[in-house]
């Protein structure tokens, strides 16, 4: 029996330029998706070895009352702080890279899809993916979206736009790009075409093409 590498997909996409809406759409099609967010939660969740490692380094003062990582808290330690924000990064970063890359050996599926918000500004740790998925929204909708949904004012959201890898330069890792300009539902046909190609892709990979 021959060990098989599964074929990964990498997804990113600025703030809010709709990588929840595309991911969903693939999940819907039965392949796995594994996301960075929700690895960040599962590392310092109580009882871990990351929040064991976090309370070493910070102290108890960042634990709400149940003994759960308190972000709100956590966030004002580092705010502004380079070295404790780097600290905090050398605690998390290498364990959702491990969780990650876990739940990736462990698919079953055709191929399985990474959501990775910052996978541009960390591409060093990524350069094993088979092919990065960009979903790309003009920053008019983003900003728009942003604004509603997280109900902030227009200077907030380009902040927290402007904090993250320019477009070009996310567009610049890309083998596919998915625009999600307009209406919602323009996507089910476009990751349903994304999706044949991987199957494809997937499957002369496995075949050692
Ligand atoms: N094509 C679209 N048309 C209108 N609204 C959209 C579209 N795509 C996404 N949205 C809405 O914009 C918001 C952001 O989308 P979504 O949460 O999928 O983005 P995201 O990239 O996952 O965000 P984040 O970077 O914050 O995790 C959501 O409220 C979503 O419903």
């Amino acid at each position: 029996m021959s060990m098989r590498s599964p074929y990964v997909v990498a997804l990113t996409g600025g703030i809010a330029s709709g990588k929840s809406a595309v991911t969903r759409r693939f999940e819907a099609h039965g392949i796995g998706v594994y996301d960075a967010d929700v690895a960040a939660r599962e590392v310092v969740k109580p009882g871990s070895e990351g929040l064991a490692e976090i309370v070493r380094h910070f102290g108890p003062a960042v634990l709400d009352a149940s003994g759960a990582l308190d972000r709100a808290s956590m966030r004002q330690r580092v705010f502004g702080d380079d070295d404790a924000r780097k600290a905090l990064e050398a605690i998390t970063h290498p364990r959702v890279r491990q969780w990650l890359r876990q739940h990736v050996e462990a698919d079953r599926g055709p191929y399985c899809m990474l959501a990775i918000p910052l996978l541009v500004e960390n591409w060093d740790h990524y350069r094993w993916v088979d092919r990065v998925l960009v979903v790309d929204a003009p920053v008019a909708d983003q900003l728009e979206r942003l604004m509603k949904r997280d109900n902030i004012d227009a200077a907030l959201a380009q902040r927290m736009i402007e904090r993250q890898a320019a477009r070009e330069h996310r567009l610049a890792h890309a083998h596919d790009v998915i625009e999600n300009a307009g209406d919602e539902s323009e996507l089910d046909d476009r990751v349903e075409r994304l999706h044949r190609r991987y199957l494809a892709l997937a499957d002369s990979h496995r075949s050692g093409g």
